[in-house]
């Protein structure tokens, strides 16, 4: 790790949001130094409790950082409406080699090089909230001037956060922001879900959402422990023949009314909603 603090001292992060602080926490907790990380994001007091606590720098402005400060990496995490905006506050950075990693759903890596030329190195990256305890899942594409040890270094500076896969192409990123981009989101309404599914069987509600969180929290520890096991082995494991969840999971897995066809039209609206935000 010792390394990766070296090739990438110093980072810049522009948007401290949500998603930017996961990453930033995921970094920190798994071996980056604060000394390293420097946040931009206007908002100072969201920021302001992770400097505290961890000692990176905060400014909010690019213009309020030290003059001399050229990152060797530009991770964008701002929302895409905002994009335009951050962009032209790190562009300078692209005529000193700087790599730039936007994980924005929805800008291209063609925006990026009409914005800071076709020579810079650019990543167009998904990660999900998970990177916050460092086991996150980032698919990223990068463009034809990231290469040898530095896409090396990219890969492994994703895989400090959780794992990282390169996709063949960037179209492939839309996708990827619906299934695991958004994907805890689905986790966490179905552990809502379940709870007030258990309220309505009778259970209080207190109980049915303790009972719903440590089951979805079992099946994912169960995941980690028996990586080879197949999903679909580890769920008939659950299931007895002529019991209680087979009835459930006939209504679950109905061709037509069960799950599958609400979530094909989930991911699809979503991959959809990636695209039509495309700048
Ligand atoms: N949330 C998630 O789980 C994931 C999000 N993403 C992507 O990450 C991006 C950010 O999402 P999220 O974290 O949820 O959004 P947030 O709104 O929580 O965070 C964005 C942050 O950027 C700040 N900001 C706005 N403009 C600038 C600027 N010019 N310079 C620096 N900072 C700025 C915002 O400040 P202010 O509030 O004052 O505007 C805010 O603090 C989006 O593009 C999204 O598609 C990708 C994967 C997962
Ligand atoms: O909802 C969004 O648009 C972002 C992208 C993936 C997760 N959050």
């Amino acid at each position: 790790m010792y390394s990766l603090n070296k090739i990438f001292n110093p980072l810049l992060l522009i948007g401290c949001g949500k998603i930017g602080k996961a990453l930033v926490i995921g970094w920190l907790e798994n071996g980056l130094e604060a000394d390293s990380i420097h946040i931009v994001d206007p908002n100072i007091q969201n920021t302001k409790a992770i400097s505290q606590q961890y000692g990176v720098k905060i400014y909010d402005q690019v213009e309020a950082m030290p003059q001399h400060l050229v990152p060797i990496i530009v991770v964008i995490a701002v929302k895409p409406q905002m994009m335009n905006k951050a962009i032209v506050s790190v562009s300078r950075f692209s005529h000193f080699g700087t790599c730039f990693l936007s994980i924005a759903a929805s800008s291209t890596i063609s925006y990026f090089e009409n914005k800071l030329g076709n020579t810079v190195p650019i990543v167009r990256a998904m990660p999900n909230i998970a990177s916050a305890v460092g086991h996150g899942i980032t698919a990223y594409f990068a463009n034809c001037n990231v290469v040898g040890d530095q896409k090396i270094h990219i890969h492994q500076l994703l895989e400090t956060i959780g794992e990282a896969i390169e996709v063949d192409n960037e179209e492939q990123i839309n996708a990827v922001t619906a299934l695991s981009g958004g994907g805890p989101a689905y986790v966490f309404l179905l552990i809502e879900t379940l709870a007030k599914a258990g309220i309505k069987s009778g259970l209080p509600e207190k109980v049915a959402m303790k009972l719903a969180r440590t089951t979805v929290i079992g099946s994912c520890e169960l995941l980690t422990r028996y990586p080879s096991q197949e999903v679909s082995q580890l769920r008939l494991n659950v299931t007895s023949q002529g019991g209680t969840t087979a009835e459930a999971l006939k209504v679950l897995m109905d061709d037509h009314t069960g799950i599958q066809p609400i979530f094909n039209a989930a991911l699809a609206a979503a991959t959809e909603r990636s695209k039509a935000l495309t700048c």
